[in-house]
């Protein structure tokens, strides 16, 4: 399997090559040059599998050749039995035909464990395997943080380096980052949002002169490996729901896109989907671009779903490669234009992504009704993220017959803010979290420049 750059000019690379880059040198992000593809017999065969078989059974056509296949296979038991909950990421039924798929039964109580937990032992492996180093670059909103310090702190080959926004994070998002003390984690609350994060991580990766030669390794989504262990739960989702036989469709909280687009992976690869929606919060450029083609930037602003407050959606290049044809020059062009001005997307292209994604916004004021009124009919709460994704379920949904999946990204014990707001007295963290609050931090605050964060790495890698 090779990858290609979503800009078109960057070298293709192999699956080891990806795991252990970043962006692709032309500014593009790596997509696979071709799909794998399921028949409805391998799709129907998956049915009653457990989690880590199916995760094996998808994802070895992305690795097959590099990494024999028992020790993938242990590399993919390993992750997945660090998940507090036997079925790993368990469906849960709320009405005839909703579904809440739990995706915060990880280490860091929310789904970027799912391709975290893989993506550390990924690194782990073929750096030992190279006997190199490598230094982390990632940006955060609260969620990605932990789980990569958590999926990657005990390689010793690593040093970690993770960027958030300096109070635009909640209490517990921040400790779970801030009290892992080891020697090669580093946290830095930059005084800016998550798109400037993210954009020193960019830039980073685009000039790596500071770094005077050491390996620079993304656990962004903009990391293809983090896609790939994302598919695995659709299809997942999907089978346990009856397909190939039956149709489903997906409601996904969404900013950096890295999770609807990995549910758009599963359906190019066979998974018959009948609609995707995008739910987001009120920073809505997704929604605007979906319904009005308006492909600007706004002001980002600070909501009750801080993991999504984005408005730079990195992976929307990767849906919008596939729009556009694979015409990496078109993109290229686009997405130029657009952090200069506000934009708009060509007809066609857009017209393809309208087939199979609906969108729709969720503002502050309706995650709090959300939460209150889910909890009344389902005995759930909700956490703020999920909350958009099931207003979104209701409202966008093409029809009452298919079964809609809500996706529940994290456990509402991490954002007391809301939750308290809605008129609840707060969730319970996990036991093996109950003295987060208690524990030591460390982290370092830093003007949101790029010379200060860079300057920051140097001093401190090991
Ligand atoms: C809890 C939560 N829900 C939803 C999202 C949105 O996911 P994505 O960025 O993959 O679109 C994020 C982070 O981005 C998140 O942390
Ligand atoms: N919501 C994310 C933002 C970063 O997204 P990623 O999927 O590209 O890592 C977070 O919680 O940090």
């Amino acid at each position: 399997m090779r990858y290609v750059s979503t800009r078109g000019q960057a070298p293709a690379l192999s699956f080891e090559e990806v795991v252990l880059t970043g962006l692709a040198n032309d500014g593009g992000l790596y997509v696979p040059e071709t799909l794998p593809h399921f028949s409805a017999e391998a799709l129907a065969d998956m049915a009653g599998l457990s989690y880590a078989e199916i995760a094996f059974r998808v994802m070895k056509p992305f690795v097959n050749g590099e990494i024999d296949d028992d020790t993938f296979r242990g590399l993919v038991t390993d992750a997945y039995a660090t998940f507090n909950h036997d079925a790993v990421l368990p469906l849960k039924q709320l009405d005839a035909n909703h579904f809440l798929l739990e995706q915060f039964h990880g280490p860091t109580l929310a789904f970027k464990d799912v391709a975290l937990q893989l993506l550390g032992r990924l690194l782990d492996h073929f750096l030992k395997k190279r006997n190199e180093r490598a230094v982390i670059m990632g940006a955060t909103s609260g969620d990605t943080g932990s789980a990569a310090i958590e999926g990657c702190r005990h390689c010793d080959n690593l040093d970690i380096f993770i960027l958030h926004p300096h109070n635009r994070v909640s209490e517990v998002q921040r400790r779970q980052m801030t009290t892992v003390l080891a020697n090669n984690v580093f946290n830095v609350a930059i005084e800016g949002n998550f798109d400037d994060a993210q954009a020193m991580v960019k830039q980073s990766f685009a000039n790596q002169d500071f770094l005077n030669g050491s390996r620079l390794v993304a656990v962004n989504s903009i990391n293809w490996a983090r896609i790939m262990a994302q598919i695995v739960y659709y299809v997942a989702a999907g089978v346990a729901l009856g397909a190939p036989h039956r149709e489903v469709s997906f409601s996904v909280p969404s900013a950096n896109f890295g999770n609807v687009f990995a549910g758009y992976m599963a359906y190019k690869m066979g998974l018959p989907v009948k609609q995707f929606i995008i739910a987001t919060n009120a920073n809505d450029i997704l929604h605007r671009t979906l319904t009005a083609n308006d492909f600007s930037k706004r002001e980002l602003a600070a909501t009750l779903a801080p993991s999504m407050d984005i408005v730079v959606s990195s992976n929307f290049e990767r849906l919008l490669f596939d729009a556009y044809e694979r015409d990496g020059h078109a993109v290229a062009a686009l997405l130029e234009r657009f952090q200069i001005e506000p934009t708009a997307l060509a007809e066609a292209p857009l017209a393809t992504l309208r087939e199979k994604f609906s969108s729709f916004s969720v503002d502050d004021a309706t995650i709090l009704e959300v939460i209150r009124e889910a909890h009344h009919r389902t005995g759930e709460i909700l956490d703020p993220h999920t909350a958009t994704g099931y207003r979104a379920a209701e409202r966008a949904r093409a029809d009452q017959s298919t079964p809609m999946v809500t996706l529940a990204t994290a456990h509402p014990a991490k954002f007391a803010e809301a939750v308290v707001k809605a008129g609840f007295q707060g969730v319970p963290l996990p036991t093996h979290m109950d003295d987060l609050l208690e524990r030591e931090e460390r982290y370092s605050v830093l003007p949101a420049t790029l010379e200060a964060v860079q300057q920051f790495v140097v001093d401190n890698r090991r």
